[in-house]
């Protein structure tokens, strides 16, 4: 249903409605997501806490646009996207969405500013700016004097924050993350996790964090478990 033109402009970043995705068995499929809406709206931080294998990546990977559901659709910033082509996704993902794993994904032959300017200048922005944005980021971060340094010299949790400064990289509005601090000790997890909370809120993107950690989830706007396949507040 298209909003009413006095309404205020629509604040959904990313919508997931009656989203399906199963993985092909022997016997029957393994239904992970079924028909699960979720919405979150542009500035929102949200947890997604729910058991080991309860379907945490999976449904990250359906809203980033790394998977395709069998059914229903995502709908990144009111746009359906099921039925675009690969390409185009992946256009999408490149400039709307940033990723987070729970391990860093650093390319190890490449410095920390040489991994955040990476997706700027695929994204085809010239060297020097893209250097002055990853200095920026580094700064942010407060590892401004680590840029030069391979990922094999930092600790586990400057690896983490070049990675949350690479997936912002590009000014998303939707961060993903993967268990964020899943790898690091519960003190270098709690700063990683200040890091990347004063990064999310400072930007205004709306971000979908997947933890185990409950002090962290209860630090967010709101709080989302997975129970039979469908996304629910608790
Ligand atoms: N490619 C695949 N093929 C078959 N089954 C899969 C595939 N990917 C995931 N699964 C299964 O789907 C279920 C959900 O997996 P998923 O990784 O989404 O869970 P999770 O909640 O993120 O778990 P964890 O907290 O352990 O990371 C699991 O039972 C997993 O084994």
């Amino acid at each position: 249903m298209r909003p009413h033109p006095l309404e205020p402009a629509a604040r959904t970043v990313l919508r997931l409605e009656k989203v399906t995705r199963q993985y092909a068995q022997a016997d029957q499929p393994l239904v992970i997501l079924k028909e699960a809406d979720f919405a979150m709206n542009a500035g929102e931080t949200v947890a997604l806490v729910a058991p080991s294998g309860a379907g945490k990546s999976t449904l990250l990977h359906v809203a980033g646009l790394l998977e395709r559901a069998e059914e229903g659709d995502v709908f990144l910033r009111g746009e359906p996207c099921g039925g675009l082509s690969d390409a185009r996704r992946t256009a999408m993902r490149r400039s709307d969405i940033g990723f987070v794993y729970q391990f860093h994904h650093l390319l190890p032959e490449f410095t920390a500013a040489e991994n955040i300017m990476m997706p700027q200048m695929i994204a085809g922005l010239k060297q020097p700016q893209a250097q002055e944005r990853a200095e920026q980021l580094l700064d942010y971060m407060r590892i401004g004097h680590r840029g030069h340094h391979r990922p094999a010299e930092l600790s586990g949790g400057e690896q983490q924050r070049v990675a949350i400064a690479r997936a912002v990289a590009n000014a998303p509005s939707i961060l993903l993350a993967d268990e964020p601090t899943g790898n690091l000790d519960p003190e270098t997890a709690g700063y990683v996790f200040e890091a990347l909370e004063a990064l999310v809120r400072q930007s205004g993107l709306a971000a979908l964090i997947a933890t185990h950690n409950h002090e962290i989830a209860n630090r967010m706007d709101r709080r989302v478990t997975l129970q039979d396949g469908r996304v629910v507040d608790y």
